[in-house]
């Protein structure tokens, strides 16, 4: 097959997103190998190439058609979006899933020790950012004059170096800000890790059947993360309190114990964990080898 035909993803080269989105493509059993220098890496059991650029570029050239997927933050995607919008340039794409990792959002951020009250008092001021379309946009429908000063990195250390008065950036623990004297106030953007594909039309039959066939499988990746395989033993008699406190669980399956008819076994995916409370009531209950186990794929 020639590379035109191999299915094109982009995926971050090096960053916040780059391992987990790596590790999605190999759980759903693409096989790489990834070289640090090597910025395209060729799958060697299926007929697909990984592109490992910066993440500011995924959404260009997923719009642009010059890749078929992009796995990329929302919070990127939604600012190129609009950046692109504003020049005219291609800006179509479908979001194929929102992924479990990336989560972040897009703060407005102000010193302690400034007087705030609500986005209005950031009227006239300068704000510093990454983001610029994102809080633009965020202003205008705040009916708040306030400019953006773009930074490409180190947004935080803007206030004291005196080159703006608050900033906007991305946030998780907040400890970023909290080491730079910065209190956040207003979250102008909630953001996780996204798969997008070019617009659709453009994909030959090939191409959309591979698609097809992954996607599914991350849905089968992301949910059997979620759940858990749970095994114990139960006192027949009090078979319907333990299905009642196992969380999530659908249809159990009781089993019977060889010599032992007063015990069932019982199995069950859920779609829950299983907290240590619960745990204390099944075994106040008499359950016994209570297991919780991980769920590595789930189908169907
Ligand atoms: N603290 C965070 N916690 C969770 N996710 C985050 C965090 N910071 C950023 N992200 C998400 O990860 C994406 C990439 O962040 P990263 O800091 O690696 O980008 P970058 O510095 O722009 O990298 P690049 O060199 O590729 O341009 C962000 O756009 C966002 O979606
Ligand atoms: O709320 P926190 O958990 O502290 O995370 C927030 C920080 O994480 C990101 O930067 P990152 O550490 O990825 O470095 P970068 O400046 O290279 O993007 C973001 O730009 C913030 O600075
Ligand atoms: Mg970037």
């Amino acid at each position: 097959m020639s590379d035109k035909n191999r299915l094109r993803i982009a995926v971050q080269k090096s960053g916040r997103l780059s391992d987990d989105s790596i590790a999605l493509l190999k759980a759903i059993g693409i096989k790489l190998q990834i070289r640090d220098r090597l910025l395209i890496a060729h799958s060697t059991n299926m007929p697909i190439d990984l592109l490992r650029v910066r993440d500011d570029d995924i959404p260009g050239l997923v719009m642009d058609g010059v890749v078929d997927l992009g796995f990329i933050g929302e919070n990127e995607l939604e600012e190129k979006m609009l950046e692109r919008q504003a020049s005219s340039k291609p800006s179509n794409f479908i979001t194929l899933r929102r992924l479990d990792y990336g989560g972040c959002r897009l703060s407005l951020a102000v010193p302690s020790e400034m007087d705030y009250e609500g986005v209005a008092s950031l009227q006239n001021k300068k704000v510093a950012t990454t983001y610029p379309y994102l809080l633009e946009r965020f202003f205008k429908e705040n009916g708040v004059n306030a400019k953006a000063v773009m930074l490409t990195g180190s947004v935080e250390v803007a206030p004291r170096a005196g080159v703006a008065d608050a900033i906007c950036d991305l946030v998780s623990t907040g400890a970023t800000l909290e080491a730079n004297g910065l209190v956040e106030k207003d979250v102008i953007f909630k953001s996780k890790a996204a798969l997008i594909q070019r617009a659709d039309g453009e994909l030959d039959d090939e191409k959309r059947a591979l698609i097809n066939r992954l996607v599914p499988r991350i849905d089968g990746v992301m949910q059997a993360k979620e759940s858990k395989y749970i095994m114990l033993h139960a006192p027949t008699e009090y078979i319907e309190q333990v299905k009642s406190l196992l969380p999530g669980a659908e249809n159990p399956t009781v089993l019977p114990l060889s010599g032992n008819p007063d015990t069932v076994a019982v199995h069950v995916v859920s779609s829950e964990t299983l907290f240590w409370e619960t745990m204390e009531k099944l075994k106040a209950l008499g359950c016994s080898s209570i297991l919780v186990m991980p769920i590595e794929k789930m189908m169907g």
